[in-house]
């Protein structure tokens, strides 16, 4: 989704690696900041990320985020030992178009679970009709053990699940600590006015504002407390997606491509706040098309191809599923034509020139 783009739904080209952003400064490393960095613990300095990754290891709570899922089986729709979200029957037509589909899906609290698949799969609807964003045809879904079908965006967030969202126009002309303010409110997207200026607001002011300034703190961004959003970098626009979604203080962060048009030179303070949320105990659901993200950071992988979960298990093993890689692929790629196959489509297509032939003659 372009960041610029004012509706939560978005799609995305693929991308391979790490993008590179026309708004950030250029990388002073020419590292690839994603190889072999796996679990490094947050970056806490924008100085360090131009520095090597330093192998810190997986921290205590990623430690038992593997270990609570190591005996779950690699199939999709696997029940976990502790599910925090669990959605059931989740369909979602766009006219004669099933986007989602989901029969069962449970996400396990304290993971990181990476939703991940091809264009089009459905992964940004389905995450829209988690948060509130859309409504789905059919289908419920729970979170903490309540339902969440129809319950608002607003309401969702302040039930303690929050997701970022791109900086629409009207935000990048708002300053970074007024979006933070806007966080608070659990709705960035709504009622932009109201919220800002409205009676909710008023008396939460300063203790919103403290809250605001120690994230900016936290996320490197107090430098920039007072300047418009929309002069900021791709990367740092994404680190105030982030600061802004915990401004509820959620049980539950939803990162829609957190990596998209992120320069390398971000690219280890984003995954280390990623990280970072983990360790504080949340939640984090994430979509993503950067392999080497998905790689390094995920407890467990879900692949949903044509509105379905294809695929679950953890990264490693669900990268080297053959249905994932038809999913991405095509499910024919590597089929190769059976001698008969080839004659007969050599047959056909003779027959249609013969037949063109034939109109063109008489
Ligand atoms: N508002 C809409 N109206 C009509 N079709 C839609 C709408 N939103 C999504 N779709 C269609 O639903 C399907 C799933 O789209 P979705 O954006 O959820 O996929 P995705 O997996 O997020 O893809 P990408 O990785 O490209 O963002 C696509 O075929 C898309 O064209």
């Amino acid at each position: 989704m372009p960041a610029d783009d004012s509706t939560p739904h978005g799609s995305h080209p693929a991308r391979p690696g790490a993008g590179t952003s026309d708004h950030e400064p250029s990388p002073p490393s020419p590292a690839t900041p994603l190889a072999g960095t796996a679990d490094a613990g947050p970056v806490t300095d924008l100085e360090d990320d131009r520095a090597p990754a330093q192998a810190t290891g997986p921290g205590p709570r990623a430690l038992a985020a593997r270990a609570a899922l190591r005996d779950v089986p690699h199939v999709p729709g696997a029940p976990k030992p502790d599910p925090v979200l669990v959605a059931d029957g989740v369909v979602r037509r766009f006219g004669g178009l099933t986007a989602v589909d989901v029969a069962h899906v449970e996400v396990q609290r304290g993971a990181i679970t990476a939703l991940i698949g091809p264009n089009g799969a459905g992964k940004t609807t389905f995450f829209n009709l988690l948060t509130g964003f859309d409504r789905p045809d059919e289908g419920s879904w729970t979170f903490e053990g309540r339902s969440l079908a129809r319950v608002p965006a607003h309401r969702v967030a302040r039930r303690g699940m929050v997701r970022t969202f791109q900086l629409t126009k009207a935000l990048s002309r708002l300053t970074v600590i007024e979006n933070m303010r806007l966080g608070a409110t659990g709705q960035v997207g709504e009622r932009l006015l109201s919220a800002m200026f409205g009676r909710l607001w008023r008396g939460q002011e300063e203790s919103n504002t403290r809250r605001a300034d120690e994230l900016l703190r936290r996320f490197k961004l107090d430098a920039k407390r007072e300047d418009f959003a929309g002069s900021l970098s791709g990367g740092q626009r994404k680190l105030l997606e982030m600061a802004r979604a915990l401004m509820t203080e959620p049980q539950m962060v939803m990162l829609d491509e957190p990596m998209a048009g992120v320069n390398p030179a971000l690219t280890q303070s984003l995954l280390g706040h990623v990280k970072d949320l983990r360790e504080q105990g949340m939640t984090v659901l994430f979509v993503e098309h950067d392999m080497d993200m998905v790689r390094d950071i995920s407890d467990w992988v879900v692949v949903m191809a044509q509105g379905t979960v294809v695929a679950e298990g953890p990264p490693d093993a669900v990268m080297a599923d053959p249905a994932v890689i038809d999913a991405y692929l095509g499910g024919h790629h590597d089929t190769p034509l059976t001698e008969e196959d080839e004659e007969q489509q050599v047959a056909a297509a003779e027959a249609e020139l013969e037949r063109e032939h034939d109109r063109e003659v008489g």
